[in-house]
């Protein structure tokens, strides 16, 4: 273990300057499970100073016209462009993540986010109505809300942080965000960037920590009138909870079981290499991976084939080897809860197919205590069992075959969750009707995670409340407000 004075030590970020905290928590490079970090352990006195710098700064910013804030997020994108190989270095050390991921997805599409909102939030135009009978106009306006608390998890740490500061601070609220205890590396780095873009002290304001002691001091604050969480559904629970009492403004993003739904008339050699990539990269861990992988019997045993064989080429290796696919997971008790759902399987009597318990995972001698597992394919399970109906976020992925499609709608129907789903078929009227009857907020026909950023995103049933996107992100991050002119 490194000692303590090698330690990464993290400050938090208040009324733009960097103040240390009384406490640390210890954060563990994933690839080896030392401690590398020590993030601070923040509570209420932290979030009270955070919320005086956003307040104070809240009249300035939100006056400024859009131009001007557009302005500002156009040079952090910049600077963080600038910055790109160097925060890609940091995600993949602090998430595990393989350095190709982050160099190529987290930090590209971070910087994107700013320029996304910076643009979008100059197209913005609101509506008027006529009353001619009555001698009245209508019309409405939208303003920011105030200071806007933020939660992010650590899967995508800086991709999903800026996909809510981004279009927070466009519309003219001050923040208070709060990173994932166990990913807080990269919110730290962009914190230094931030006075050279020229956000003013207090319009972005970073508190780390836990959730149960900052998280909850920042959504039990009665000046914190809106809260965007993207997390997992218990936490969702929690949050709303806190927030009823203030009638909170909520924008909750959470888990799914999604499905992936293979029809006979599929082009395997496009659908094998996709559906491998949407249940495996980011190990697993993204809340838009498929975990369920529906079949259709007369190319039940094909696909399997070629899908495990598939899933065999995807490289585990230690994060900055650039010819991995997928790198170590999280947490040491994340791993041992995805290891958990493979043995409860075993125990039902599902098939491992590959992967873990079935094949060995070599890894240079350094990274023996990382919390690495190999891609594993379950089949042979029934719709019932847990690792069917729960989100396992790890690379694990269960696959079943189907005869009909009015069964295969049903059964992909048949979880609590409805976040994302695939459906992959070369009959455009089956895709279209399936594709209509799927309780899922995101739907992709014959791909995966192409992103249109304009678009709604969220999830239905308990995947979620609200969506994301240049619209709905304007929506939730302003409040609106009619007027009745009588001329
Ligand atoms: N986007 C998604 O769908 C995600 C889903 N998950 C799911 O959640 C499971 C557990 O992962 P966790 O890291 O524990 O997720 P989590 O939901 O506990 O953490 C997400 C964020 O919420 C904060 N948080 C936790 N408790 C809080 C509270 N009481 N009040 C306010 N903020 C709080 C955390 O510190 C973190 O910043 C995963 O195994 C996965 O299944 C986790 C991360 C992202
Ligand atoms: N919210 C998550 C992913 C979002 C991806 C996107 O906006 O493209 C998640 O994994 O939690």
């Amino acid at each position: 273990m490194a000692g303590t004075k090698a330690l990464l030590t993290l400050g938090n970020f208040i009324n733009g300057k960097f103040v240390p905290c009384n406490s640390y928590i210890d954060s563990y490079d994933p690839s080896t499970g030392d401690v590398y970090c020590r993030v601070p352990n923040s509570g209420k006195e932290e979030i009270d100073a955070a919320v005086e710098a956003a307040r104070a700064a809240f009249p300035g910013w939100s006056a400024r016209s859009p131009q001007e804030r557009s302005q500002v997020l156009h040079r952090l994108a910049d600077l963080l462009e600038q910055s790109l190989e160097e925060l890609a270095q940091a995600e993949s050390r602090d998430q595990g993540k393989t350095i190709t991921l982050a160099r190529t997805m987290d930090i590209p599409r971070s910087v994107q986010n700013f320029r996304f909102f910076a643009s979008s939030i100059l197209h913005h135009t609101s509506e008027c109505t006529q009353m001619d009978h009555m001698g009245c106009l209508h019309y409405t306006v939208r303003a920011p809300v105030g200071i806007a608390g933020l939660i992010s998890p650590w899967n995508l740490p800086l991709y999903l942080l800026t996909w809510k500061v981004a279009p927070a601070i466009a519309a003219g609220n001050t923040v208070i965000a709060k990173p994932s205890e166990l990913t807080s590396v990269t919110a730290w780095m962009m914190c230094k960037l931030l006075e050279r873009a020229g956000v003013p002290p207090g319009v972005v304001n970073i508190v780390f920590g836990t959730g149960p002691r900052v998280g909850e001091a920042l959504v039990s604050h009665p000046e914190v009138p809106l809260i965007s969480f993207t997390g997992s559904q218990p936490t969702a629970e929690r949050i709303t909870q806190l927030s009823a009492p203030h009638c909170k403004k909520l924008s909750l993003e959470l888990g799914g079981k999604n499905p992936a739904i293979i029809f006979e008339d599929a082009n395997l050699e496009e659908c094998i290499p996709t559906t491998v990539k949407s249940s495996f990269a980011n190990q697993g861990e993204i809340c838009l991976c498929t975990s369920r992988i529906f079949v259709q019997k007369s190319i039940y045993s094909e696909f399997l084939e070629k899908f495990v064989e598939a899933t065999r080429m995807w490289k585990v290796g230690i994060p900055s080897d650039p010819s991995a696919s997928m790198g170590a997971l999280i947490s040491k008790a994340h791993l041992e809860k995805v290891r958990s759902y493979i043995k409860k399987a075993q125990m039902e009597g599902a098939q491992i197919l590959c992967g873990e318990g079935v094949d060995t995972l070599n890894l240079p001698r350094r990274n023996q205590a990382g919390y690495f597992m190999l891609p594993t394919v379950i089949t042979d399970i029934k719709d019932e069992s847990c690792c069917m109906k729960e989100e396992i976020f790890g690379p694990v992925t269960c696959v079943v075959p189907f005869d009909s499609e009015e069964e295969v709608i049903q059964r992909a129907n048949s979880v609590k969750y409805g976040l994302a789903a695939t459906v992959w078929s070369s009959n455009v009227g089956r895709i279209h009707r399936v594709a209509k009857k799927l309780q899922s907020g995101l739907v992709w026909t014959n791909c995966w995670l192409i992103r249109e950023l304009n678009l709604p995103f969220g999830g239905m049933k308990s995947s979620g409340v609200g969506r994301e996107g240049a619209k709905d992100s304007y929506e939730f991050f302003t409040e609106i407000k009619t007027i009745t002119i009588k001329h």
